[in-house]
C-alpha cells in the first residue's frame, strides 16, 4: 500500500513492524510463518523494486545521497577538527541492506560473548547466536561467473538453507596474488585466514557478500518480504510519527503514521508492536512517543511518559581513514556501460563485486602495542585474543580519486599517478556520540553527534594501523610495485603527525549501533531488556542494530540478521504458548 489511505479498514494486525529494513524485514517473515496472525510493515521509503541500482553490486555508490538515502549530517566533530560529516542509511525496503557495500561477516566469538556478559543475555553468546545467523544464511560456493572458490572460503562454517544468500565472488588481480604471497612472509601480522566467519576474524581473507548466483544483491526485502504471502500487508513511502499508550497505562500498542501529503492515521497491534527504524529512526519514534530522558524532551515540548537517560545514546561506530599508495600494478578501473551492458547481458564482469580488490585484511595489535603500553590503554576488544582492532579494507587502483560511501578529503593535487586506496578502520572505538530530536522539527532529521575520535586510545589504535600497513607494503612481495604513501605522505611518521592526519581525514564507517542498546533486566542504563522489550513499557519491542551494546570485529548486516531471527524466535514463542 502506497497511503495509510489505502490501508483496508477491515484488517486487524497482530504484529506492527515500524521500519521495513534489514532486521524489520526478518521479524515481519518469520512472524508471518503462523498463518493465523497478520503483520503490517510500516516503511518511510518506496520499495526496493522500484530501485535498480539495489541489484548489480558493482554500482551500488549510485544509491548514495539520493531519495532512497536518508543522508543524515552530523553536528560538527571535536574530534575531526570542526569536520562534520554525511551518514548514509537506507531509506527503502530492505533499509540498509539494500543500499550497503554487501560485505558479510559475522564478527568474533569474543565479542558476542563479551555482549552476553554485559547483557545478561545467554542467548547471544557465540555458541547460541552462530545456528541463528546460520539460519538465515544460504552460502553457496559459486559465483555467477562459476569461479574456482578452492581455499578462499570454508562453507562447513556456513548456514546453505536460509533465506539470505551469501557468496563469495572475486575479479581476478596481480594485486591477489601478492597480497597472499604476503602471508607466507610476514607470518606473524598478516597470516592467511580461510574464513573470516570462523569467530576469529584475523588475517587476510578473500571477502564475501550478501550476492546471490546471479550477481545479484541479496537483502531482506528480496530474501525475506518478498516471499511472505497475504498475510503480510506492506505500506510504503509512510512516516512513523510515534507510539501511543493504550488507556492509561505504559502498553504501548498504538502505532501513529503519516505520509508525505501528511494524511495521517492510527492502527492498534492486537499483539505487538516491533520497532526496527535503525540507529537514527528507532530513538526518534521513542523519543516522540515520550520514551526517553526528561529534561531533554522537557526542552522538546514532549511529556515524559517513561524517563529512560538511555534513549540516543551509546552511539558507537567504526572509524575510517583512507590511506593512498602509489603502485606500478595495473589500474582496476573499467567501461562503467560496458560493464553493465555485460551485467544486463549474462551476470558476468565487473560490477559482479562491490569493490574492485578482493580482499580483507584483519589485525590484532601485539599485547604490548604502543596503545596497550606500560601506563597507557586498556584493550578495548575486553580481553580474548579473538578480535582484530583494525581492518583494512580495499577500493580501487585508480588514478582517480577512491570511490567511497563516507565523506574523503581530496587527495593532494600533485598525486597524478595510479594509486591503491583504501582504508584503516578502528573496529572497537570507545569513543560514544548520540542523537537526540531537533527541537524545532522532532520529525525532521534528528542531531547526531558521532563523538568521533572523541577518545585518545581510538586515534593511537588507528595510528599504528597505518604503522601496520607500511609494514604490509614493505614486504618483498609489494616492495617492488607499492611505494611510500600518498596520504598520509611518506614523511608523516612520528605519533604527532600521523594523529594530525587521522583527526583531518577520517570518518564514521556507518556502522554505528548502540543508540537503544540492550542491558540486563533492572540495570540502570540500556533500553531494551534482553527478550528485546522496551524497558518500563508492554506491547513494545525493538529489534535492530540500535540494540547492540557493542560494535563488532566486522561489519553490522551479519550480526543484524542474526538477532533479528533471535528475536522473531522469542516473539513468536511468547504468542504460541
Ligand atoms: C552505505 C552503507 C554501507 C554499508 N556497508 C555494509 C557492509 O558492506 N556490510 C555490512 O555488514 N554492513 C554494512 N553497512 C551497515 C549495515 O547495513 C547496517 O548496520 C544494518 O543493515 C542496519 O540494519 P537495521 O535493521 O538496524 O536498520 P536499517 O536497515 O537502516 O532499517 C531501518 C528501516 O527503518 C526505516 N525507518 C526509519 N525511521 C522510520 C520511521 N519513522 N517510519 C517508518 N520507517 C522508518 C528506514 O527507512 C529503514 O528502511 C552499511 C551501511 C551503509 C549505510
Amino acid at each position: 500500500f502506497n497511503s495509510p489511505d489505502d490501508l483496508p479498514q477491515d484488517v486487524e494486525y497482530d504484529f506492527v513492524v515500524i521500519g521495513g529494513g534489514t532486521a524489520g524485514n526478518v521479524v515481519a517473515t518469520r512472524l508471518a510463518e503462523n498463518p493465523e496472525w497478520n503483520i503490517l510493515v510500516i516503511e518511510a521509503g518506496p520499495s526496493n523494486e522500484e530501485i535498480f541500482a539495489t541489484r548489480p553490486p558493482g554500482i551500488f555508490h549510485d544509491l548514495l545521497k539520493t531519495r532512497v538515502d536518508w543522508n543524515f549530517t552530523t553536528v560538527n566533530q571535536p574530534g575531526l577538527n570542526g569536520r562534520n560529516q554525511s551518514y548514509a542509511r537506507g531509506k527503502m525496503l530492505g533499509g540498509c541492506s539494500s543500499h550497503n557495500g554487501m560485505v558479510y561477516t559475522t564478527g568474533s566469538r569474543d565479542d558476542w560473548d563479551r555482549w552476553a556478559k554485559v547483557t545478561d543475555a545467554e542467548e547471544l553468546s557465540w555458541d547460541n547466536i552462530l545456528p541463528l545467523i546460520r539460519r538465515a544464511e544460504r552460502f553457496v560456493l559459486k559465483d555467477s561467473e562459476n569461479q574456482d572458490e578452492t581455499g578462499h572460503v570454508d562453507p562447513s562454517l556456513h548456514g546453505h538453507t536460509g533465506n539470505l544468500t551469501v557468496t563469495a565472488p572475486y575479479v581476478a588481480h596481480p594485486f591477489d596474488d601478492l597480497l597472499i604471497k604476503t602471508t607466507t612472509e610476514l607470518t606473524d601480522e598478516f597470516p592467511y585466514k580461510q574464513d573470516m566467519n570462523d569467530g576469529r576474524p584475523i588475517g587476510i581473507s578473500w571477502n564475501q557478500f550478501t550476492i546471490d548466483e546471479h550477481a545479484e544483491r541479496s537483502t531482506s526485502a528480496t530474501a525475506y518480504l518478498a516471499r511472505t504471502g497475504g498475510n503480510v500487508h506492506t505500506l510504503i513511502n509512510t512516516f512513523v510519527k510515534r507510539v501511543l499508550p493504550i488507556g492509561n497505562g505504559l502498553d504501548f500498542r498504538k502505532v501513529e503514521f503519516m505520509d508525505a501529503q501528511g494524511s495521517s492515521r492510527k492502527v492498534v497491534a492486537q499483539k505487538e508492536v516491533i520497532l526496527s527504524g535503525g540507529i537514527f529512526g528507532t530513538p526518534q519514534v521513542l523519543l516522540n512517543s515520550g520514551i526517553g530522558l526528561r529534561e531533554e524532551l522537557a526542552t522538546a515540548g514532549i511529556k515524559t511518559l517513561v524517563n529512560n537517560p538511555s534513549v540516543g545514546k551509546n552511539f558507537t561506530d567504526h572509524v575510517a581513514v583512507l590511506v593512498v599508495l602509489p603502485t606500478t600494478l595495473p589500474d582496476t578501473d573499467f567501461d562503467r556501460d560496458q560493464a553493465l551492458a555485460q551485467w544486463n547481458h549474462n551476470r558476468t564482469g565487473r560490477l559482479i563485486i562491490p569493490n574492485h580488490l578482493n580482499n580483507l585484511i584483519w589485525v590484532r595489535l601485539a599485547d604490548d602495542a604502543v596503545p596497550f603500553g606500560e601506563g597507557a590503554f586498556i584493550d578495548p576488544t575486553g580481553g580474548g585474543k579473538n578480535s582484530p582492532h583494525v581492518e583494512f579494507s580495499f577500493s580501487q587502483i585508480s588514478i582517480h580519486p577512491p570511490k567511497t560511501t563516507v565523506d574523503i578529503p581530496d587527495l593532494p593535487p600533485d598525486s597524478n599517478t595510479t594509486t591503491v586506496q583504501m582504508t584503516a578502520v578502528n573496529l572497537h572505538p570507545v569513543s560514544r556520540g548520540s542523537m537526540s530530536l531537533n527541537s524545532t522539527n522532532p520529525f525532521g532529521p534528528p542531531l547526531i553527534d558521532l563523538g568521533i575520535l572523541t577518545e585518545d586510545v581510538d586515534v593511537a589504535i588507528l595510528r599504528e594501523g597505518i604503522r601496520s600497513l607500511r609494514r604490509l607494503y614493505s614486504s618483498p612481495s609489494f616492495r617492488d610495485s607499492v611505494s611510500d604513501t600518498v596520504l598520509p605522505a611518506a614523511n608523516v611518521t612520528t605519533d604527532e603527525d600521523l594523529d594530525a592526519f587521522i583527526r583531518s581525514v577520517a570518518s564514521p564507517w556507518l556502522h554505528g549501533i548502540g543508540t537503544a542498546a540492550m542491558s540486563p533486566r533492572g540495570a540502570d542504563w540500556g533500553v531494551v531488556d534482553p527478550n528485546f522489550q522496551v524497558k518500563g513499557t508492554e506491547g513494545l519491542r525493538i529489534v535492530d542494530a540500535s540494540i547492540f551494546p557493542d560494535l563488532p570485529s566486522g561489519h553490522t548486516q551479519a550480526p543484524t540478521y542474526g538477532i533479528a531471527e533471535l528475536a522473531s524466535s522469542m516473539i513468536a514463542e511468547a504468542w504460541n504458548d
